[in-house]
C-alpha cells in the first residue's frame, strides 16, 4: 500500500482527488468544512517538501454546468483553512487548467472546477482522465468520500500512474480505522440508514444484512418502503422504481432474522420549508399535498430502545431535514441516544457529509466513537467490499 512516505514531492506536481462535497447554505456559504479540514495533513506535507498541489473534486450531483454546485464558493474557506492562497481555474481541463498548473511553482495550490460540469466523469472516460492525468506528476487519493465510485478522477485517471499513484493521508486512516471495526464488531449491530440517497443507498442494505441484527430506517429512506407497503406517503420523496428491492429486502431481512425498524409515524409538512404547516401522522397515512419531514414521537421511542441495547451502532444519513430548524429534532434525538449508548460503552461510528454536519452542529462530535468522512463508501466498505478507488491505487 503506496502512501506519501514513499515519494519525495520536492518539485513535484501533485494531483490530489480529495472530496470537498461539502453542504453550502442558500447564500452558497460552506456550513460543515469537515472534509476540507480532513483533506489538510495530505497537502500541508506535500507543500512542506517543497511540492506543489493541484485539488480535484466534485461537488453536489450537477446536471451539466450548473453555477450553484461551482466549487468557486468554497475557494475561500480553502485558503482559509490551509492557511495559504488558493488559485481556481474554471475549467477542470482545457488551455486554462493546463496553463495554471504547468506554472504551479513550489508551495502552491491550484483549485479546479467541478469535475461533474464534464459528464465524461461521472462516466469514466479515459480520454478525459488522461487529460487530467497530464497536469501532475503524482497521483494521490485522498478522497475517501468519494472512493466507491469507480469515476475518471477516483479510480480510471490511476492507469496512468502505473508507480507514481498513493493514497493521502485521510484514506489510509478511514481504511485502517473502518478494518479495525469490520473485525472487532460487538453483537448486537445496529445500523441506522436515512438521509435522501435513496437509489444509490438502498441496495448497499440488501447487502448489509449479513453484518448487522437490527436495521433502522428514516429520513428520505423510509418512503419506498412503506409505499411499496401499501401505505400513503402524500408527497415525500420516493423512488418508485426501488420499491419492489425494498419488498425483497423485507423478506431477506426476515429469513436471515434481521429486525427492520420503519418509523411508525413522521411530522408532516404542507411545504418544504421552516414556515410549513406541520402535523405528527402514521407514517403510511400522509394526506396528499403532505410530506414527511422528520420522525415522529413514538419513531423515536422505538429507536431508543434499539440503540442504547446495541453494542456497536453505525448511522448514515439524518433522519429529517435537519437543515430546517423545526424539522431536526429526529436527527438530535437519535445524535443523543447514541452517545449515550456510546459512554455506556458501544461503539458508534458515524459517517457521511451531512450525518457529519449534523453531529458538529448538535455538538455530539466528541461523544460518539468515530466520525467518517463517507457515507455511501463507509457502508459499501463495512459490506466488505474493495472499493473501487482504493482497489485502483493498489493495483
Ligand atoms: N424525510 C426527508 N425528506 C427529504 N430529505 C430528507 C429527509 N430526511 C433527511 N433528508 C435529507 O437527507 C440529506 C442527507 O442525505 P445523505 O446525503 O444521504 O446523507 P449523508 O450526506 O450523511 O451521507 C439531508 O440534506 C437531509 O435534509
Ligand atoms: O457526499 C458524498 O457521499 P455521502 O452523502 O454518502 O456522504 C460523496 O461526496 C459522494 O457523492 P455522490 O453520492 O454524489 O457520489
Amino acid at each position: 500500500m503506496r502512501t506519501l512516505n514513499d515519494f519525495d514531492f520536492k518539485n513535484k506536481k501533485a494531483i490530489i482527488r480529495v472530496d470537498f462535497n461539502v453542504p453550502l447554505d442558500e447564500n452558497f456559504k460552506v456550513t460543515d468544512a469537515t472534509r476540507i479540514e480532513a483533506a489538510k495533513p495530505t497537502i500541508d506535507a506535500i507543500l512542506a517538501q517543497g511540492g506543489s498541489v493541484i485539488l480535484m473534486s466534485h461537488l453536489g450531483r450537477p446536471k451539466g454546468i450548473e453555477e450553484k454546485y461551482s466549487l468557486q464558493h468554497i475557494l475561500a474557506k480553502t485558503s482559509e483553512i490551509l492557511g495559504v492562497p488558493v488559485q481556481f481555474v474554471s475549467n477542470c481541463v482545457g488551455t486554462e487548467a493546463n496553463t495554471a498548473a504547468a506554472n504551479l511553482k513550489p508551495g502552491e495550490v491550484l483549485l479546479l472546477e467541478n469535475l461533474r460540469f464534464h459528464s465524461e466523469e461521472e462516466a469514466g472516460d479515459a480520454a478525459f482522465a488522461k487529460e487530467l492525468a497530464s497536469l501532475g506528476d503524482i497521483y494521490v487519493n485522498d478522497a475517501f468520500g468519494t472512493a466507491h465510485r469507480a469515476h475518471a478522477s477516483t479510480t480510471i485517471i490511476a492507469q496512468f500512474f502505473p508507480k507514481d499513484k498513493c493514497f493521502g493521508l485521510l484514506l489510509a486512516k478511514e481504511i485502517e480505522s473502518l478494518n479495525k471495526v469490520l473485525k472487532n464488531s460487538e453483537k448486537p449491530v445496529t445500523a441506522v440508514l436515512g438521509g435522501s440517497k435513496v437509489s444509490s443507498k438502498i441496495t448497499v442494505i440488501e447487502n448489509i444484512l449479513d453484518k448487522v441484527d437490527h436495521m433502522i430506517i428514516g429520513g428520505g429512506m423510509t418512503f419506498t418502503f412503506v409505499k411499496a407497503l401499501g401505505g400513503k406517503i402524500g408527497n415525500s420523496i420516493c423512488e418508485d422504481d426501488k420499491m419492489e428491492l425494498a419488498l425483497e429486502i423485507l423478506k431477506l431481512a426476515k429469513e436471515k432474522g434481521v429486525q427492520i425498524h420503519l418509523p411508525v409515524d413522521v411530522v408532516a409538512a404542507d411545504a418544504f420549508s421552516n414556515d410549513a404547516a406541520t402535523q405528527i401522522v402514521a407514517v403510511d397515512k400522509i394526506p396528499d399535498g403532505w410530506q414527511g419531514l422528520d420522525a415522529g414521537p413514538k419513531s423515536l421511542e422505538k429507536i431508543k430502545e434499539v440503540i442504547l441495547a446495541s453494542k456497536t451502532i453505525l448511522w448514515n444519513g439524518p433522519l429529517g431535514v435537519f437543515e430546517l430548524e423545526n424539522f431536526a429534532n429526529g436527527t438530535i434525538a437519535l445524535g443523543n441516544f447514541i452517545a449515550e449508548a456510546t459512554a455506556k460503552g458501544a461503539f458508534s461510528l458515524v459517517g457521511g457529509g451531512d450525518s457529519v454536519a449534523a453531529v458538529k452542529q448538535f455538538g455530539l462530535e466528541n461523544k460518539v466513537s468515530y466520525v467518517s468522512t463517507g457515507g455511501g463508501a463507509m457502508l459499501e466498505m463495512l459490506e466488505g467490499r474493495v472499493l473501487p478507488g482504493i482497489a485502483a491505487i493498489l493495483d
